[in-house]
C-alpha cells in the first residue's frame, strides 16, 4: 500500500483526493490533506500538518501553489518522500530547480497538468536543437487579474469586450507574473530544456468559455503544434478541470501502477 498525502484542498486537490478514494489507482491510501485553511465540512480525509505528512507518507502531491514548492520541496525530498509537483512554474526559479534536482533520496516529478504533447516535446528536445517555441494561452479576463496590476490595468482587462494581449514574455516571466495561470508555459520550457526559449503570450478574451493553450515548437526532430481547449474547473475559473485527472495519471506512473486498460506513459 502506497501512502499519499496531498497539499492543497482546492479545485485540483479535492478531486484528486476524491478520485483516489474512489479507487483510481490500486493500492494507495490517502492519509490526509495539508491545507493553509480549515477544510470545509465533510471533506473526506483528515487535515494534517506537513510534518505528519512527511513522517507518514510515501508520496506527497502538491496542488497548492508555487510558494509551497519553493518553501517545502527540498525538505520533502531530503526526507525521502517522493514529490509530485503541480505548480510547475516554481521550477522557473533556476536556483530552486537546481536545489530540488540535487536533493534526495526522494524523487520529484512534474505533472503534464492542463496540457498535452509534452511527452513528445521531451523526446524532441533530447533529439537535437530547438529553433523556436511558443505558448499562447487564452482565458476569461476575470481569471487573469493579478494583485500587482494597477487599477487601470485591472479595469481594462475586466471590461474588455474583445480579446486583448495582456502579457508577452518568457516562460520564466510568465510563471512569475501569473503564478496561478501560466504554469503550463514552464512545463513546456522544462520539457524542451529551456524556459528562456519559450515565447509566451497571454490573451484575455471575454468570449473564452474554454481555456486554450496553443503550443508550437520547431525542432530538429520536427515541427509541432498542439491546440488544447479545456473547460475551466467549476470551482476555479483559472484552472482547467482536467488538471486533477492529469495529477492522478502522473501519480499512477510515479507509483508504478499506470491507470487505463493499456498503459500509455
Ligand atoms: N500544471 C498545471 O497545468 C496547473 C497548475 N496549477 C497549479 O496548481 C495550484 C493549485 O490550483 P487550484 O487547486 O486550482 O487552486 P485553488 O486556489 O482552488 O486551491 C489551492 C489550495 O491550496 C491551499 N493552499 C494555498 N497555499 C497553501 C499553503 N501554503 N499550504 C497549504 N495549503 C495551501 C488553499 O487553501 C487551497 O485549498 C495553482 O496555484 C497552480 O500553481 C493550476 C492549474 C494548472
Ligand atoms: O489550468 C490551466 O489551464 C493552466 C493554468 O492554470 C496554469 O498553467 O497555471
Amino acid at each position: 500500500m502506497t501512502k499519499i498525502a496531498v497539499i492543497g484542498a482546492g479545485a485540483i486537490g479535492r478531486p484528486v483526493v476524491e478520485a483516489l478514494l474512489a479507487g483510481a489507482i490500486d493500492d494507495v491510501e490517502v492519509i490526509g490533506v495539508v491545507n493553509d485553511k480549515p477544510l470545509p465540512d465533510g471533506f473526506p480525509v483528515p487535515q494534517i500538518h506537513l510534518a505528519e505528512a512527511i513522517a507518514t507518507s510515501d508520496v506527497i502531491v502538491e496542488c497548492a501553489g508555487q510558494a509551497v514548492v519553493a518553501r517545502h520541496a527540498v525538505e520533502i525530498l531530503e526526507s525521502g518522500r517522493d514529490l509530485l509537483v503541480t505548480s510547475a512554474g516554481a521550477l522557473a526559479d533556476a536556483g530552486l530547480a537546481t536545489r530540488m534536482t540535487a536533493a534526495g533520496p526522494g524523487r520529484f516529478v512534474v505533472t503534464s497538468g492542463a496540457v498535452g504533447g509534452v511527452d513528445l516535446l521531451v523526446s524532441a528536445g533530447s533529439y537535437g536543437s530547438v529553433q523556436r517555441a511558443s505558448v499562447t494561452t487564452t482565458k476569461l479576463p476575470g481569471a487573469l487579474l493579478q494583485p500587482w496590476m494597477d487599477d487601470a490595468t485591472q479595469e481594462r482587462i475586466r471590461t474588455t469586450t474583445e480579446p486583448i494581449t495582456i502579457f508577452e514574455g518568457t516562460a520564466e516571466e510568465a510563471a512569475r507574473f501569473f503564478p496561478r495561470s501560466l504554469n503550463v508555459a514552464a512545463t513546456v520550457g522544462l520539457a524542451l530544456g529551456s524556459l528562456d526559449l519559450v515565447e509566451v503570450r497571454l490573451i484575455a478574451d471575454p468570449a473564452a468559455e474554454l481555456t486554450s493553450h496553443v503550443i508550437e515548437a520547431d525542432t530538429d526532430a520536427g515541427s509541432y503544434r498542439f491546440e488544447i481547449r479545456n473547460h475551466p474547473s467549476p470551482d476555479n475559473p483559472r484552472t482547467s478541470g482536467v488538471v486533477a485527472r492529469a495529477v492522478v495519471r502522473s501519480l499512477s506512473v510515479l507509483v508504478g501502477r499506470p491507470v487505463g486498460a493499456v498503459s500509455i506513459i
